[in-house]
């Protein structure tokens, strides 16, 4: 192979035998995976499954969790979570800097905001944002730096159903014009289906199922064809529709 293709190819995101325990229970239990360069991938398991735990890993920032394997990650890694996790005392804007750095960062910054809806708010103070608007500047403070991976936590778990909907739509636009790997921790399979191109299941410290949703963007929760990956994915999940 070139070494170009080779480059073209390479995974961004490599794990072989990756284990991690707390105490005597092993949490993930040996896991191989490949995160292909640009693709969006999603993380179900039920609660407890070792979702976090895994992203931890790939961000390095589980320092003292005892684990072994080989992890292999890019440089350029952001993480989103839950919450903002915006720093309360530092205007808009300038939490978006914290993700930039260099020469035409505030360009940049301003930029990322314009690009997550937040154009005008930039001197705006956290508390003075809804959940919502939050979350955009999480994720303007994210992709300011153009990581090759994003991972992102639950970053819609505590918004509600509309908002979260809306929120589909950014993330996958910001996905298509950025194009960073992708690795998005969920609950939920609906949410999974819309956004992700690849949908893994965690179970029992291993990954149980990878599926590959292959349907056009787009996609609407309500398409009767993608209820044949939900069916697999819930199976997969020990979950029956008639037990929702
Ligand atoms: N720092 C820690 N110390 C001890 N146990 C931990 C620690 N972090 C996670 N665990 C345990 O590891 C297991 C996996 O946790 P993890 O948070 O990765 O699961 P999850 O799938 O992300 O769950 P949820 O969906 O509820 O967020 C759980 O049993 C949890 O209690």
């Amino acid at each position: 192979m070139a070494p170009h293709t080779e480059q073209l190819t390479r995974p961004a995101v490599q794990l072989r035998g990756l284990t991690r325990s707390f105490g005597d229970r092993t949490v993930l239990d040996g896991i191989d995976l490949d995160l292909p360069a640009g693709q969006f991938t999603a993380l179900l398991g039920h609660s407890g499954s070792g979702k976090s735990t895994l992203l931890r890993a790939i961000a390095g920032i589980d320092h003292g969790v005892a684990g072994d394997g080989r992890l292999t990650a890019p440089e350029g890694v952001s993480v989103v979570f839950q919450d903002s996790r915006l720093l309360p005392w530092r205007r808009v804007l300038d939490n978006v800097l914290l993700g930039a750095d260099g020469k035409g960062a505030v360009a940049r910054g301003r930029a990322a905001l314009a690009e997550v809806g937040l154009g005008g708010r930039e001197r705006a103070w956290p508390g003075e944002l809804s959940g919502g608007e939050a979350q955009r500047a999480a994720l303007a403070r994210a992709l300011v730096s153009e990581p090759e991976l994003l991972l992102a936590d639950e970053p819609f778990g505590a918004l509600d159903a509309l908002t979260r909907i809306r929120m589909h739509h950014l993330l996958r636009a910001l996905w298509t014009r950025h194009r960073p790997s992708v690795l998005l921790v969920t609950h939920d399979v609906d949410e999974a289906i819309v956004l992700a191109d690849r949908v893994l299941v965690l179970d029992q410290g291993r990954i149980a199922l990878d599926l590959t949703i292959d349907h056009p963007h787009p996609r609407s929760y309500r398409e009767p064809v993608l209820g044949e990956y939900r069916e697999r994915l819930l199976t997969a999940l020990g979950v029956t529709e008639d037990h929702q």
